[in-house]
């Protein structure tokens, strides 16, 4: 088991919003056992309390780790993102601060994939209202506005991991798909892309988000874009709350302009379990309404614990940031029989140099070096001989522009 210049039991990870066990498991299987975990999201105080002395976090979609909370996290190495999505992170912040951002890309893209289609099916038959009048003890026998998935156009908005997961399964149920995205995407099966938004929006009986949040797709569902869609058509969005416009789906629903719709993201979302979720999509029964479960399969959470702990255990014994979503990525081998030393520093002029010259100055060997560097940052990672790195650390930590320096033996 490769060691940490901190004895291993000391360097605690806080692992926040039920993570699923087989992340500790993979921890304590690595040798770290200062492991806390909690069953929600924290916020405010509470969050920069617990993070104060942490050197890793753990979180999902609820924790918003913004830049006053980094602030506070002291010791902070790495961040685990127990999802794909990282809006909830300030990772340029992060990056000032030299902590490594990791996330889950794809375990729960089909959970996503599945649920949108079996959502999908139900709105297509009109399911929502029949079961929400049978519970009432209604009983709405009819076949007016209940249709069949064959043959209908499903048009998705954003063809990525998960966009292009539900094209195949749509296509396998004899469904035609349309998608729109900002790259031009290697279309699965017979799937078309359409060359813009609107067009897809006219064109599709059911239409589903699937973009991530990011400043050029806020709100970029609003009244207008709900107008263009199909008379009878279906609106899915189970991609972030900031995507859609809430108001002017409701009133396009309320007015029966649109069959149905399902929400798993919403602008505004609670808390925790105990909070009240508030929306004027309420009490419209052709609406399916989800909790933000659309990644929430067992399956899904424990590959997802698997995935991100093995990261962020790579980088704390390794170093190595591959798929880091805001680290340059270095790719490392194993250092038997050597020091290594990770080194985050601003990307200036003369830091690498003013390192190298650490290094010549003390007649150490430098047995390997790896370097990536973004626009703003650099990480180099110097193999020594065993025992030559005590030597030249308090040097390195000198130089100007070190953000950050750790050693592995
Ligand atoms: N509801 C849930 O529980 C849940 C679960 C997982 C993911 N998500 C959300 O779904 C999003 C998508 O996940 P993914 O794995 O498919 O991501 P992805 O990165 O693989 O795919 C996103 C696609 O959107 C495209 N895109 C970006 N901006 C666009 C724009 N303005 N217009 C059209 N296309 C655009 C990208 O080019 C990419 O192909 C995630 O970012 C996350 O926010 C939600
Ligand atoms: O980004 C994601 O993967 C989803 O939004 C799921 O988030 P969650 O882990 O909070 O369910």
């Amino acid at each position: 088991m490769s060691k940490t210049s901190l004895d291993k039991s000391k360097i605690k990870f806080l692992l926040l919003e039920g993570i699923h066990p087989s992340a500790v498991e993979v921890l304590k299987n690595a040798g770290y056992t200062n492991v806390e975990t909690l069953p929600g999201a924290l916020q405010g105080d509470e969050l920069k309390e617990k993070i104060a002395d942490a050197h890793f976090v753990g979180l999902r979609s609820r924790t918003q780790l913004n830049a006053e909370a980094l602030a506070a996290a002291q010791k902070l190495v790495a961040v685990g993102a127990f999802c794909i999505g990282t809006n909830q992170i300030d990772l340029e912040a992060a990056r000032h601060k030299g902590v490594a951002v990791f996330n889950a890309p794809y375990s729960n893209t089909r959970s996503v994939a599945e649920l949108v289609l079996a959502e999908a099916i139900l709105l297509l038959r009109g399911i929502p209202e029949k079961n929400a009048a049978a519970h009432r003890g209604g009983w709405m026998k009819s076949a007016t506005n209940s249709y069949e998935a064959r043959g209908k156009t499903l048009g998705i908005v954003g063809y990525g991991s998960i966009g292009s997961q539900l094209s195949v399964l749509a296509e396998s149920l004899g469904m035609n798909v349309l998608f729109y995205d900002v790259v031009a995407k290697l279309p699965l099966g017979n799937a078309q892309q359409v060359g813009n938004l609107h067009d897809l929006l006219g064109q599709c009986d059911i239409v589903s988000l699937h973009v991530p949040d990011l400043p050029s797709t806020r709100w970029m569902i609003g009244a207008k874009e709900i107008a263009a869609l199909k008379p009878g058509a279906i609106f899915i969005n189970a991609s972030r709350g900031t995507v859609v416009e809430i108001e002017p789906l409701a009133q396009a629903i309320k007015s029966g302009r649109l069959l149905g719709a399902a929400v798993d993201v919403f602008p505004s979302e609670p808390k925790s379990n105990k909070d009240e979720f508030q929306s004027p999509l309420r009490g419209l029964d052709n609406v399916l309404l989800t909790p933000h479960i659309g990644g929430s399969t067992m399956e899904a959470q424990a590959n997802i614990g698997l995935e991100v702990a093995e990261k962020l255990v790579k980088y704390s014994d390794n170093g190595s940031t591959i798929t880091s979503v805001n680290f340059p990525e270095v790719a490392l081998p194993e250092h038997p029989g050597r020091d290594r030393i990770l080194h985050v520093h601003k990307n200036v002029p003369g830091v690498m140099s003013a390192i190298n010259q650490v290094f010549s100055d003390a007649k150490i060997n430098v047995a390997a070096q790896y370097l990536q560097t973004d626009d703003a940052l650099g990480y180099v990672v110097i193999d020594t001989d065993a025992g030559a790195s005590a030597s030249v650390i308090d040097k390195l930590r000198a130089v100007p522009g070190t953000m950050r320096v750790r050693v592995l033996f």
